[in-house]
């Protein structure tokens, strides 16, 4: 692992099933993502985004291979010093949002300041700074089921960002964003990347993926191209504008992408 890497994937592989099923959700995936870097990892339905972000912050284990943050190596922890871990340095943006029901959109968002010893009063303030930043500051005293699907996004995202942790891990974090929200939500993940905090990031939408560092293409299990994207004078990239781009089936032109960008080329 190079010095300054925040997460690392070495060889990693995932597989579901076995005999005529083996199915290889993640396929010897070699990945190196630096502190304060961002990453985008896109391609089609069911090639297996969401299952090596999983991998990547320990909430699955692999059938082979390493995974590494901030040089520890996930995969050899125990279920318990995983969830430690994850507590301490991961900040996970879930697809089913995954919120706690019982609990208002404020508490969700403080339960991890709580879980990590942070004092009552300090989880509220961070909890209410960052829904406000939101634009979700009106959201605070109502539960889950109270809320829209961009609403619980929202609250989802703040949850997963108050703990400032070093990696935030999100899986499609826009998807029930309108344009608003997702501007916000952007300038958030900017703000992290400023603080060094390192973002990997599942989406099928190309303006998350336009404004990421680092664009990475998957295809059944497997990492198949690459593209470092251009930071340009806004701290954006200029691809913005290729929103659309990236649809449901995954990148339509990763190679007319690439040449928009500083393309690595196919590894
Ligand atoms: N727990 C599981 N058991 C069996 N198969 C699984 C499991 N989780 C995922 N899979 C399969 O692994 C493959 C990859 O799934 P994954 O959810 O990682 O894809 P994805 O690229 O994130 O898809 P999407 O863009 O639709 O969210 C799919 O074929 C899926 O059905």
């Amino acid at each position: 692992m190079t010095a300054g890497c925040a997460v690392a994937a070495r060889r990693l592989t995932k597989h579901f099933g076995r005999g005529t099923g083996l199915l290889r959700a993640v396929d010897e995936v070699d990945l190196e993502v630096h502190a304060g870097e961002s990453v985008a990892i896109v391609g089609a339905s069911g090639c297996g985004k969401s299952t090596l972000l999983r991998l990547l912050g320990g909430l699955d284990l692999p059938t082979s291979g390493e995974v590494l943050i901030a040089g520890e190596r996930v995969d050899r922890l125990s279920r318990r010093d995983r969830a430690r871990l994850r507590r301490r340095a991961i900040g996970f943006v879930f697809q089913e949002f995954h919120l706690v029901p019982e609990l208002t959109a404020a508490e969700n968002v403080e339960l991890p300041v709580l879980l990590a010893g942070g004092s009552a009063i300090g989880a509220r303030k961070a909890a209410i700074r960052l829904l406000d930043r939101m634009g979700a500051a009106d959201l605070a005293g109502r539960r889950p089921a109270a809320l829209s699907g961009g609403e619980r996004q929202k609250v989802a995202i703040a949850r997963a960002l108050v703990n400032e942790p070093l990696v935030v891990l999100a899986d499609e974090p826009t998807g029930s964003l309108d344009s608003a929200a997702t501007t916000e939500v952007l300038r958030l993940f900017g703000d992290l990347r400023t603080g060094g905090q390192t973002l990997v990031v599942v989406t099928h939408e190309g303006r998350v993926a336009g404004t990421s560092d680092r664009l990475v293409t998957m295809r059944d299990g497997a990492l198949v191209s690459e593209a470092r994207l251009t930071v340009g004078p806004a701290g954006g990239t200029g691809l913005g504008a290729l929103a659309g781009l990236v649809g449901p089936a995954g990148l339509a032109d990763p190679a007319g992408l690439a040449g928009r960008a500083e393309g690595d080329g196919a590894r």
